[in-house]
């Protein structure tokens, strides 16, 4: 199996929703006690090269940059100490978001199936191999519109750790070679228009180990 080419295993992808500090602030949302978890169709997936459509109906069209997490051996009940031997690397994500339409399924209690699910809600970029990002702790998580800065932040602000969050969804979902964990976005994340562009990237060190760039349509 070429991990590298994980996206076209049609294998999960599992969402952590209000991993960071200040994005609960910003949101106004309590620090959740477990990770917050939802899942992605595979047909959410596109690469390099594809646009992000915003969905029929939606009037609220949200960016999120998040580190992506590639699992390379499976597991289950994994604990937080060998959650890291699982990974085989990362990309840099986006979990592009119906914002009108998750805000009406929260107030009636539903599920965020449409507002998160539909089809070029996953963009990723290109695979980094584990070796790539020694440290997890503190790697630099940016997005732009257009060149202007909307989202800028850092692993450190993570509420729950990769290895933490690993270990916390093998209790429940056998975790597969070629699955994609999206760890949450940092504070910022907000609204983009059809003929925008969003560029992100992560930096480790100072050195850019990734960058995506998608127009909106
Ligand atoms: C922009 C991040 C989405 C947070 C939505 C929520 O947790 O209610
Ligand atoms: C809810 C969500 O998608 C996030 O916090 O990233
Ligand atoms: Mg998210």
């Amino acid at each position: 199996m070429d991990i590298s080419k994980f996206r076209q295993f049609g294998k999960k992808i599992i969402c952590i929703g209000r991993n960071y500090k200040a994005l609960a602030a910003e949101q106004g949302n309590p620090i959740p006690k477990s990770p917050i978890v939802f899942f992605k169709p595979t047909t959410s997936y596109i690469t390099p090269g594809d646009d992000i459509k915003i969905p029929p109906g939606c009037k609220e069209f949200f960016h999120e940059v998040e580190l992506g997490v590639v699992i390379g051996s499976g597991g289950k009940n994994v604990s937080e100490d060998e959650a890291m031997d699982l990974v085989a690397g990362y990309s840099c994500c986006l979990d592009m978001t119906c914002w009108d339409f998750q805000c009406a399924a929260k107030a009636d209690g539903q599920p965020w199936a449409l507002a998160k699910g539909f089809d070029t809600a996953c963009p990723v970029g290109d695979f980094i191999s584990k070796d790539k990002v020694k440290d997890l702790s503190d790697v630099r998580i940016w997005l732009k519109i257009d060149g202007t800065t909307k989202q800028d932040s850092s692993t450190s602000d993570m509420i729950f750790t990769v290895p933490k969050i690993i270990s916390y969804l093998s209790q429940y979902f056998t975790l597969e070679p070629g699955d994609l964990i999206l760890t949450g976005s940092p504070a910022g994340a907000g609204p983009v228009a059809s003929g925008e562009t969003i560029e992100a990237g992560l930096e480790v060190n100072g050195e850019t180990v990734s960058t995506i760039k998608y127009p909106v349509k």
